[in-house]
């Protein structure tokens, strides 16, 4: 038995300067030459199609294409086959199509920019008679759901051929192919759903065809091609089956069905036939024994065990290996002439290399944090022999005071800063959280620290650097003032705080930027001249910000009163609530973690990109998928030792608005009122739209009848602190970074999951909404959560109501700080709007005289208000 590949057509993708890396640097030399002997062998090699690519950042890209396909064109036993132009540009691929003399393939267009655009291209494709690659890609993300898929192709296709009469057989869909049997359960039905997905296709959507890279099916198996070679061919054979008609497959890289081993083929089939739970274990069982042609491979590689101890320590502190550091530095002591040579020697050597490969791109933040893990043990192990010398202090680069400051609880970022800076041999004292300005500059001066770094995430933050920044030149300190988290800016710190302080404040984007700046201020020679550019830097941010006219025009306030979101009230009929009142919601972890939005957490590990895409991404897709694995085992623990506790509290209520003001009454007692909710107005000139103000969803009390509006706050932070702090006494600041992530994850996750038991039961406005994670994520359902600090809403203060309705903190202990932050860390909180046309805005600028009104209903003095809207009132 073998797949039919007689009407299979092969492209063949050697010339793609992002897939393969001898096309690249031919290039890149201006080998166009050689270049083309590569497309020569590959057609000779049997490939039907070829694909060129010439997307890198070095390269005229446009360029580069042209060239290549006017040299093609003079090269008839090339230009015989099909040109496939592949590129992430429409302009390249525009350039290339004016080029192609036969039938071109376009790679490729998606729905992905939305309909217009999508259009637009095909249009123009279909006028150079070109074929085109459509990838089930959409506005919300890539499809990887079988349903996804052939929804955004069934809608692609009905686009092209009955909107533009594009001809249905130059349609090609790639309906993505992701790896399987990661270890990531959600993973293992992948193949099933590009297979069954390209069958509906091929039964639904007459005379296109479907495509594929198959490489990327057997991502998880990298180093071990037996059994790639057996999963591409077991795919093959499936997906051709089911219709997938052509596909970009590296011929020698496909073993023939037939001849898989027995068990081998049984084992991937079930892997990638998604037929039992254990099949990505048991294919894991069973690779190692076909790695190497069928010998029986050793299962990890321990080669690194030979070298001398000190290379031993730099392999374990770059690969961040745990496993053997005691024994290795035990070793390196007794080798060494006093324990402390061993940190000033060897580990400070390879936490150097660690550190360079960091600079240079070639190492992602979770790595050096596993590094930092793997420091941390050795010098924990050394420190008693270092005391029982009592030789004193080791020599760091220099001593560096953190704090989130006073009011903020939130220190992911600070942490890594933290270890980062560690790794280059700075010494860290790290205050916490919630610290005040006074025990910051207390403790810097009682150890003489040569820096100080404040982070903060939520606005009032900023106004607490501010006075520390005041504080510090009051006592007349000297010492560099770092100054970082999501609030932070360059604009910020050079036109608030800087000022404000005659010693360097620099302001730190992201944790690699961290060790640069530290060391150039620690440094007597560069200190001077970097202070010196730092400030002339931040001056001329100012004069630019002076400068800068606003780009869109202020209105009265009694103008934007006018111009707000008007709802034809008298024939509206809210929703009436099935759960008026107030409740506790206590959820499982494992039930949230379904609903867990993926993306923001690589990027708390400074790994860009969107999920899943993210874990096959040719960069930091390895990284990417050791850290989700690491991710889910954590919560695979969490969920079974149930250290982590999720609980929230949600209210509905009855509500009517008063001009900006939400009205929100006692669902017994009709008529008292337990609490005014205060909103801002958009006050910019806005020609085309509404000018909102969120109490513009409530119905008025004018028009006489009720409406509603519901309340939440959520935690998944209860054990948080304790499980962070475990982890840290044991020198683990992964774990315990890590632990604080996914927490954070699971508190969003949760406020997604209460807003559907909300929709769908407890207000029960959309009762038979069903929508998979993907929808949920986009917020693709009726009603909004704004929360109080965002930019509907950017008033913390208010979150406060939240907390007296909901009886928040004496029934689930979630605490509010001095600035309204609230604790623990990994919380959210809100209101909830069920009107249909409800959504997110920004106020953004507001003037003096909403500032005035604003004071007024808050019963504030005016100072009061600028103290709480600084973010929101012009300079
Ligand atoms: C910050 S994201 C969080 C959800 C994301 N899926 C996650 O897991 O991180 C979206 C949430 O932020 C809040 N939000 C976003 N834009 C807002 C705005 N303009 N005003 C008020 N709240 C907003 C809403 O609570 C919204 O549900």
């Amino acid at each position: 038995m073998s797949a039919d590949f007689s009407s299979f057509i092969n492209v063949g993708e050697r010339t793609n300067v992002t897939g393969s890396a001898m096309f690249k640097r031919l290039i890149l030399e201006d080998d166009f030459e050689t270049a083309l002997d590569v497309a020569r062998q590959q057609v000779e090699n049997g490939a039907q199609i070829i694909d060129i690519n010439m997307d890198e950042a070095m390269l005229d890209s446009e360029a580069a294409m042209v060239r290549f396909l006017n040299l093609i064109a003079s090269e008839p036993d090339i230009s015989r086959v099909p040109i496939m132009i592949d590129s992430s540009k429409w302009s390249i691929i525009e350039a290339g199509l004016k080029c192609v003399q036969g039938k071109a393939i376009v790679n490729s267009i998606s729905l992905k920019e939305g309909e217009a655009p999508f259009l637009e291209q095909a249009k123009k494709i279909k006028r150079y008679g070109a074929a085109t690659v459509v990838m089930a890609f959409d506005e919300v993300g890539q499809a990887d759901t079988q349903q996804r898929k052939f929804e955004i192709c069934k809608r692609s296709y009905e686009l092209l051929v009955n909107k533009i009469g594009f001809p249905p057989e130059d349609i090609i869909f790639d309906p993505n192919i992701f790896a399987v049997a990661t270890g990531i359960e959600e993973h293992n039905n992948y193949a099933v759903d590009f297979i069954e997905a390209t069958r509906q296709i091929r039964q639904h959507l007459p005379h296109c065809h479907v495509s594929g890279g198959l490489s990327n099916i057997s991502f998880s198996f990298r180093g071990n091609n037996p059994v790639r070679e057996a999963m591409h061919s077991v795919f093959l054979y499936y997906a051709i089956r089911a219709g997938m008609d052509m596909g970009i497959v590296n011929a020698g890289q496909l073993e023939v069905y037939d001849e898989i081993p027995m068990e081998l083929r049984e084992a991937v089939e079930d892997v990638i036939l998604n037929r039992n739970p254990d099949a990505t274990d048991k294919l894991l069982e069973l690779a190692p024994k076909y790695q190497g042609g069928g010998k029986v491979a050793a299962k990890e590689d321990l080669s690194w065990r030979e070298q001398s101890v000190n290379k031993r320590l730099e392999h374990a502190l770059v690969k961040g290996i745990t496993d053997y550091i005691i024994d290795d530095t035990e070793e390196a002591r007794l080798n060494a002439e006093r324990p402390l040579q061993v940190i000033e020697g060897p580990l400070m050597d390879g936490m150097n290399v660690v550190g360079d490969l960091f600079g240079e791109g070639k190492m992602f933040l979770p790595q050096v944090v596993k590094s930092a893990r793997v420091m941390k043990k050795a010098v924990a192990h050394l420190q008693p022999f270092i005391e029982a010398e009592k030789d004193g202090v080791k020599s760091s680069n220099g001593k560096i005071i953190m704090a989130t400051v006073k009011g903020d609880v939130h220190d992911i970022g600070k942490n890594i800063v933290g270890v980062v800076l560690q790794c280059n041999n700075f010494e860290v004292i790290d205050l916490g959280v919630m610290v005040p300005a006074a025990k910051i500059l207390q403790v810097a001066k009682d150890e003489g620290a040569d820096m100080i770094g404040l982070s903060g995430l939520i606005t009032p933050s900023l106004d607490e650097m501010v006075q520390v920044a005041k504080e510090m030149q009051r006592l007349k300190m000297d010492l560099p003032l770092l100054i970082g988290g999501a609030t932070t800016s360059k604009a910020h710190t050079a036109v608030k705080i800087e000022q404000n302080y005659d010693h360097p404040v620099v302001y730190v984007p992201n944790a690699s930027r961290a060790v640069g700046v530290c060391q150039k201020l620690i440094s007597k020679e560069a200190r001077a001249e970097y202070a010196k550019q730092i400030s002339a830097e931040y001056e001329k941010v100012r004069i630019q910000h002076a400068k800068k006219t606003p780009r869109t025009k202020a209105i009265h306030f009694v103008d934007a009163k006018t111009n707000k979101f008007h709802c034809d009230w008298a024939n509206f009929e809210p929703a009436v609530p099935k759960f008026l009142g107030v409740k506790t919601i206590e959820v499982a972890l494992s039930t949230l973690r379904d609903y867990i939005d993926w993306t923001p957490f690589f990027l708390t590990w400074s790994l860009a990109g969107k999920y899943p895409r993210i874990l096959n991404d040719e960069v930091v897709g390895e990284e990417a998928q050791s850290l989700f694995k690491d991710a889910n085992d954590m919560l695979d623990e969490l969920c079974k030792t149930k250290q982590l506790k999720a609980l929230g509290r949600v209210g509905i209520f009855p509500a009517n608005a008063v001009g900006e003001d939400i009205k929100i009454f006692d669902p017994i007692q009709a008529n008292k009122v337990l609490g005014v909710s205060h909103h801002l107005r958009q006050q910019t000139h806005k020609p085309k739209g509404p000018n909102y103000c969120l109490s513009d969803f409530i119905m008025p009390e004018s028009e006489g009848r009720q409406d509603y509006v519901g309340a939440f706050a959520v935690t998944a932070g209860i054990g948080e602190d304790e499980i962070a702090k475990a982890y840290e006494a044991d020198g683990d600041d992964y774990n315990s970074i890590m632990s604080k992530a996914v927490a954070d994850r699971l508190a969003e996750a949760f406020a997604e999951y209460l807003h559907l038991i909300v929709r769908k039961e407890l207000w029960a406005y959309a009762p038979d909404e069903k929508l998979d994670n993907v929808s949920l994520i986009a917020e693709k359902y009726q009603g909004i959560r704004p929360a109080p600090g965002y930019a509907a809403c950017p008033e913390h203060t208010e979150k406060q109501l939240i907390w007296d309705l909901l009886d928040v903190e004496d029934t689930i202990g979630m605490e509010l700080t001095s600035s309204y932050a609230m604790w623990p860390g990994a919380a959210v909180s809100g209101w909830y709007f069920a009107h249909p046309e409800s959504r997110y805005f920004a106020v953004a600028k507001i003037q003096q005289d909403q500032l005035k009104d604003y004071a007024q209903r808050k019963s504030w003095t005016i100072e009061e208000a600028e103290k709480w809207l600084l973010p929101n009132l012009n300079d």
